[in-house]
């Protein structure tokens, strides 16, 4: 027999991709509810107490309350909501970015969001080594499919197919600000403006630099080297270093778990565009989940994956 895992949540967006991505793998019996059961709090608190491993895909409110629901100091946890990503006590789920062993030993792991899984990859590690400041105020300007809305947003967007695109978190204070601040390593919360397109999945999250005013003319090969060696010998994580005219997301696009980053720059060094291309529910939600379980079991990371 495999380890329990109770995914919280299975029959919404994320909960329905780390289903798909687990079934079939002998290291784990998966326990689901029925449609019945699935928001009856008493068979949820026997299988969150049951369970080796808990994956919640749940809104953050009700996300808090699966973890008040714990009565044991066994069962292990994987939060898929923004409930606890910068909370005491619980390990940011990004094992690139804070150490697969980090991951592995945790009881408590916060899956990033989709939108900060692109944005700390690119930015953390320039940061650290002292390529970009910590001190600046960043923006950050993302495009999401709309399955990164969850079940409303679907179904908004295939109900009304005459939305090609929308802007939003017009007034500023995105729930994923706190993470990309404290993940990324930064002093200031970056500029974060995220918008929606009418395909089903895939994002790309780029950071505009002003190298000038930066103080830090010409840094763009070094900058695509200390992400090469970041992030060398990943294989999920892909640092490309060519510089295609255009980024394109397809609406047709497949599940896939990888992440790639690339930085393109002005021919004189003045500026550049930092830029990560991911699935929302791959990499940016229902992948890592699955990649911080297998770690957390002590597997190897990409079991299951798509890459
Ligand atoms: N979609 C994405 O790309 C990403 C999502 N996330 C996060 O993952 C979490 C899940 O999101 P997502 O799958 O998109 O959302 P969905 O709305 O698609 O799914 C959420 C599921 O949770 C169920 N649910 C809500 N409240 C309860 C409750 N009290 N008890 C049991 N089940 C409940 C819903 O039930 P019902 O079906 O009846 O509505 C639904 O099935 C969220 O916190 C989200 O922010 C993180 C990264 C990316
Ligand atoms: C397109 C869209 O609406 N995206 C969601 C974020 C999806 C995601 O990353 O989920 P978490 O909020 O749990 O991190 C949003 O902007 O709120």
């Amino acid at each position: 027999m495999g380890a329990s895992v109770f995914i919280d949540g299975a029959a919404g967006t994320t909960g329905l991709e780390i289903a798909d991505r687990l079934s079939g793998r002998s290291e784990f019996d998966l326990v689901i509810l029925d449609d019945e059961r699935r928001k009856d709090d008493a068979a949820r608190a026997e299988a969150l107490n049951d369970a080796d491993f808990v994956i919640l895909c749940l809104p953050d409110e009700a996300a808090k309350a699966a973890v008040g629901m714990i009565r044991n100091d066994r069962t292990r946890l994987i939060d898929a909501s923004s409930a606890h990503r910068v909370a005491p006590g619980w390990t940011y789920g990004f094992p690139e970015v804070i150490g697969r062993d980090a991951v592995a030993s945790a009881r408590f792991v916060s899956n990033p969001g989709c939108y900060p899984t692109g944005f700390i990859a690119l930015v953390a590690p320039l940061v650290r080594a002292g390529l970009l400041p910590a001190d600046w105020p960043y923006v950050c300007h993302a495009v999401s499919g709309y399955s990164g809305g969850g079940k409303a947003l679907i179904a908004r967007f295939e109900e009304d197919r005459d939305i090609a695109f929308r802007a939003y978190g017009l007034a500023m204070g995105h729930k994923h600000v706190p993470e990309m601040t404290v993940h990324g390593g930064l002093a200031y919360p970056p500029l974060f403006a995220p918008a929606v397109v009418a395909a089903h999945r895939g994002m790309v999250v780029e950071v505009p630099l002003q190298l000038v005013a930066m103080n830090k003319p010409g840094s763009v090969s070094a900058m695509r080297k200390a992400l090469a060696e970041f992030y060398a010998g990943s294989p999920i994580v892909k640092v490309e270093t060519d510089s295609p005219d255009e980024l394109l997301l397809r609406a047709s696009m497949e599940p896939v778990d990888t992440l790639t980053l690339r930085v393109f720059g002005a021919k004189d060094g003045s500026q550049a565009r930092l830029a990560a291309v991911l699935d929302n529910l791959g990499k940016g939600a229902s992948g890592a989940a699955v990649q911080n379980l297998n770690l957390m079991a002590g597997l190897d990371e990409t079991a299951g994956l798509r890459l």
